[in-house]
């Protein structure tokens, strides 16, 4: 029989081999199922053939077997707090997914909502409102209502969620006795609100006779760092969940509905969320173990838009992105997806398709690792607002050897990441180290816009930006081109930031296409 492994197999395969056969030359990822020596218990799976996505599985005795799963997983869908709110868009969703008879999808759902912010402010409330009066925190109340009233609007017994609710209250009532809500508890907090809409929507699902079930994604495998509320996911993950969803597929064909957002701490055990729009990562992770066809982020946008659909009406959709932009365009700040999400895809080859839930049939933006950029000027304009700028001037020989390494160790030991918005408590200690060594000067309520685009026209690019900032009288305070060599940022005033969203947005994408043509690329 000949089978071709798809990509993500081979890292799967060649990761186990390394892990426990260091020694040995790394062989054709195929050849090696032969001869892997995998330790007692141990199993493996992993999706071969990027269309027939059958499996290779290894028992525990190291025997590779050869498992046709024909009608295997093709895609991951994630739908957004936003496409799930009501029962009216669950059942959306519902026909969203029954308009793909060919696919057989992993669902992923983020909490209904705004239930994950509800959630948040209960816990806060409770904290301080004394226990008798947890039942009367407006949050809860709203938490309760959203859910109750789509279950029965959805006609599915209330027994699907009704220990979650009781449990939640529970909780809350804990914190309050306590009068302290940790980061481990925030967690736990958070967790009720996937927790409860997966429940809600797998029942759904069953009732109008599309056959589902439901996952916690912290008991299926899912293992990550123990930093509560920004954990991140351990690459023991990929095989973990892999071999967990296929071996029930292949006993049970339901389509599987895991909640976004969560995992299980490593050390702790317990349940950790992934940073504020964490779904978007367990869908790119789950598309990574299963090395699918491609993965789904269905949001309330058309795709990912030239700019924050907020701060300017007329953002248009973009098409295609790189990864790289994609990453780019999250970590400096764009709402629409996790800034780790890119990361699995990336990792795996598979493209993403951010689509939108309220309006399917509107393209969106496949994110892929190459796209045509011969007419690429720029792609997507971010801003992050309310960031604190450090002027550091060295108090030794301008220029002295090491400066700057110091100066980065002392960001380092403080465990903040620079480019991302400190708290200024933290700042605070930022600044009595860097006084040791170099005049500080803090200069907060500034904003950072990326011009995330082809760097291979930077000069136009800047050309084209520095004349915009010029009419509107405004000063830039400092330009910095990232190391991805797709953003170039550059930090204004808070006041001035979105009034230059708006006339960069006009100039590159509503005035009319610059003429690359006779545009020189840069050279780098
Ligand atoms: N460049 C951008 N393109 C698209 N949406 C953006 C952009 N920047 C910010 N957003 C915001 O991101 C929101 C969608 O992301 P998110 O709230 O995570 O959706 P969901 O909860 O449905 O997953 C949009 O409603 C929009 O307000
Ligand atoms: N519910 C979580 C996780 C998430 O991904 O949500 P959304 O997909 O709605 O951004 C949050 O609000 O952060």
């Amino acid at each position: 029989m000949s089978i071709s492994l798809h990509s993500n197999a081979k890292i799967l395969c060649t990761r186990f081999y390394h892990q426990f056969n260091q020694n040995l030359p790394s062989p054709h990822p195929f050849q090696l199922l032969d001869h892997l020596h995998f330790p007692p218990n141990f199993r493996f799976s992993a999706v071969v053939d990027h269309k027939r996505s059958s499996i290779v599985y290894c028992n525990k005795d190291g025997d590779s077997a050869f498992s046709d799963g024909g009608d295997a997983f093709t895609c991951v869908m994630k739908f957004g707090g936003s496409s799930v709110a009501l029962a009216e868009r669950m059942r959306e969703v519902a026909n969203l997914i029954q308009c793909f008879p060919e696919e057989n999808p992993i669902i992923v759902l983020s909490a209904m909502g705004k239930t994950t912010n509800n959630l948040i402010c209960a816990g806060e409330k409770a904290v301080s409102c004394g226990f008798t009066n947890v039942s009367e925190i407006e949050e809860l109340s709203l938490i309760k209502d959203v859910h109750l009233r789509t279950v029965n609007e959805l006609g599915i017994d209330v027994s699907v969620i009704s220990e979650q609710l009781e449990e939640l209250e529970l909780l809350l009532n804990g914190i309050a006795r306590l009068k302290e809500l940790t980061l481990r508890t925030r967690d736990k907090l958070v967790s009720f609100g996937e927790c409860m809409s997966t429940r809600v929507f797998a029942a759904y699902l069953n009732s109008i006779g599309v056959k589902a079930q439901q996952y916690d994604a912290f008991d299926i495998g899912f293992v990550t760092t123990d930093d509560f509320t920004n954990a991140d996911i351990l690459d023991a993950t990929y095989p973990a969940v892999a071999a967990k969803l296929h071996d029930d597929w292949i006993s049970n064909k339901a389509i599987p509905v895991v909640t976004g957002f969560l995992g299980k701490g490593c050390k702790s055990g317990e349940i950790t969320a992934l940073g504020r729009g964490g779904s978007d990562l367990t869908a790119t992770v789950i598309g990574k173990a299963l090395g699918l066809r491609e993965i789904q982020v269905w949001k309330d946008v058309n795709g990912v838009l030239t700019c924050d659909p907020s701060i300017h009406p007329c953002a248009k959709p973009v098409p295609y992105l790189t990864f790289e932009e994609a990453a780019e365009l999250a970590y400096f700040g764009a709402q629409v997806l996790h800034p780790q999400a890119m990361r699995p895809a990336m990792e795996s080859n598979i493209p993403v398709r951010v689509k939108n839930s309220y309006n399917p049939k509107a393209p969106g933006t496949l994110i892929s690792k190459d796209r045509d950029m011969t007419k690429a000027l720029l792609t997507s304009i971010v801003l992050k607002q309310n960031v604190t700028m450090l002027d550091i001037v060295s108090t030794r020989m301008l220029g002295q050897f090491g400066f700057l390494a110091k100066v980065f160790a002392i960001f380092e030991d403080l465990d903040i990441s620079v480019d991302v918005v400190a708290t200024s408590e933290e700042l605070d200690h930022v600044v009595e180290e860097l006084g040791k060594i170099a005049v500080v000067k803090l200069l907060p309520q500034r904003s950072i816009i990326s011009l995330i685009g082809n760097i291979q026209y930077s000069s136009l690019i800047l050309e084209k930006a520095f004349s915009v900032f010029r009419r509107h009288n405004v000063n830039v305070q400092m330009i910095s081109q990232g190391a991805s060599k797709v953003n170039m940022s550059l930090i204004v005033n808070d006041s001035e930031a979105e009034e230059c969203v708006k006339a960069l947005h006009y100039s590159f994408f509503e005035s009319g296409q610059v003429a690359l043509t006779n545009a020189k690329a840069d050279s780098y």
